[in-house]
């Protein structure tokens, strides 16, 4: 976070309302409304085809939306391309890099696009990352070109980075550096967009959090608030028939799972005056409640009942 200004204060630096993209067979995008603020890691988190490279590439200026609106530092992607591509650095899923140059030869062109610091910050970057400058971009390693590719997008030191799941490649220890290099950006006020798989790695040094399933954010909100809007309720139970109570509203069991001795819930807007319910049922030995991991959340999110799942 920005040592000046609390997040909540920070001005916005992405804005979407009810972005729709609609591709010829399918609705990669259904109405997302995001609000992201200077200051923060954002994280995406959404399965195979949940439509974030879609919003990204809107985001970039490189898609036109079917419908809705989209302002990154209140510039029109589409209109404002141009300006909004400099005040960003961003690394696709697969960056695309000119096989046949060295490291040193496609830092020195990119950074003949920007003013002069660019080129040393990028072979700091490339040293950090131990990559040797000389090697051609065909030759190098899926890490050592996530590496380039990352340090290409850094290197003007954007207001706003979006990653396409920076971290695929990287190993565990050059990730964890690059995750807390994130923190650091976000801390000096920079905004960092990611989208990823790796939720581990979100929960780690994610400020908000957003899952997208098939199109439609299920589910927003700092981590805390997103962990701790479903709760894990866990039933044991002696007789395998026992029939349990249904929670009465506002509660939703979003995720229903049978275990040989017992049942696993995972429950939106429980309450917890709801365990004496449960408890005092004939044949229930024992319940638990454990606030869900945010992987527990997403899978929550993204199956059983996810429709019915609002934005927080
Ligand atoms: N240019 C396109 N034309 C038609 N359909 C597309 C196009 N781009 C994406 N789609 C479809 O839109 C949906 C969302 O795709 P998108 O690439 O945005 O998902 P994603 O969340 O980034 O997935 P992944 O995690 O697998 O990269 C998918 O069903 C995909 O097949």
């Amino acid at each position: 976070m920005s040592d000046q200004s609390s997040p909540n204060e920070s001005p916005v630096v992405i804005q979407t309302e009810q972005l729709t993209m609609h591709y010829r067979r399918c609705e990669a995008l259904r109405g997302v409304d995001l609000q992201i603020r200077a200051g923060t890691v954002f994280a995406i988190l959404g399965e195979n085809g949940a439509g974030k490279t879609s919003l990204i590439r809107i985001l970039t200026g490189f898609q036109t939306p079917t419908a809705g609106t989209c302002r990154v530092n209140g510039l029109d992607p589409l209109t404002q391309g141009d300006q909004v591509r400099r005040l960003i650095g961003y690394v696709p899923d697969a960056p695309p890099l000119y096989g046949w140059m060295t490291v040193e030869q496609i830092g020195s062109f990119t950074a003949s696009f920007y003013w002069p610091e660019y080129r040393d910050r990028f072979n700091q970057s490339i040293a950090q990352y131990k990559v040797d400058p000389k090697q051609k971009i065909k030759y190098l390693s899926k890490g050592q070109r996530a590496k380039v590719a990352l340090s290409l997008a850094v290197s003007h030191d954007p207001e706003l980075l979006i990653l396409d799941e920076p971290t695929s490649g990287l190993d565990p220890k050059v990730r964890r550096e690059f995750l807390e290099s994130m923190i650091d950006r976000a801390a000096a006020g920079r905004t960092v967009f990611l989208s990823s798989h790796q939720i581990a790695e979100v929960e780690r040094v994610a400020d908000c959090v957003a899952i997208l399933h098939d199109g439609v954010i299920v589910m927003s909100g700092s981590i805390d608030e997103i962990r701790s809007a479903i709760t894990r309720v866990v039933v044991d139970f002696d007789d395998p028939h026992v029939a349990l109570p249904e929670l009465p509203p506002p509660a939703r069991v979003l995720v229903d799972e049978r275990e040989r001795t017992g049942r696993r819930w995972f429950v939106r807007d429980f309450d917890p005056e709801m365990v004496d319910l449960i408890r005092h049922s004939p044949g229930v030995l024992d319940v638990r409640v454990h606030p869900a991991t945010l992987e527990e959340v997403f899978v929550a999110c993204t199956t059983g009942n996810a429709t019915e799942v609002v934005t927080s």
